[in-house]
């Protein structure tokens, strides 16, 4: 599946590995590696609660990318295809969170 924005913007992000942290943010980031990378997802969740409450619909929706964007970064320096990802969003499908969490071994 390539025609999704976040497939296509996986392909970009991808073509960055190696190439010049002087010109690309997402290069610069595969550079300092997976720890910075991994802390850069964290301050992006935590910058997307604070503004799911106290900020607007746009900058709710502005953090929300910023994450997305350094989850897919965090991805491609693990080696993840976000195909499998997709798919196990789908495996999930119809099963309701709350029968899997009970489902669990005790
Ligand atoms: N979607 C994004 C995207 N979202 C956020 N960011 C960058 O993420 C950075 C976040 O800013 P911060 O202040 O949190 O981080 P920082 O201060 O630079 O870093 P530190 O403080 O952590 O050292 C900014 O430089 C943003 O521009 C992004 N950079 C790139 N992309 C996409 O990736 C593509 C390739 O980008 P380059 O690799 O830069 O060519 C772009 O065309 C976009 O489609």
């Amino acid at each position: 599946m390539t025609d999704h924005v976040l497939d296509q913007l996986f392909q970009v992000i991808q073509s960055r590995q190696g190439a010049d942290p002087q010109t690309s943010y997402t290069a610069k980031l595969f550079a300092k590696g997976r720890k910075k990378i991994a802390q850069k997802v964290g301050e992006e969740g935590l910058e997307t609660a604070i503004a799911a409450v106290s900020e607007t619909p746009a900058d709710i929706a502005a953090e929300s990318a910023d994450l997305l964007y350094h989850l897919l970064v965090l991805w491609a320096d693990a080696g993840i295809d976000p195909a499998d990802v997709w798919a196990e969003l789908a495996r999930r499908q119809g099963i309701s969170g709350i029968a899997e969490k009970n489902a669990r071994p005790q």
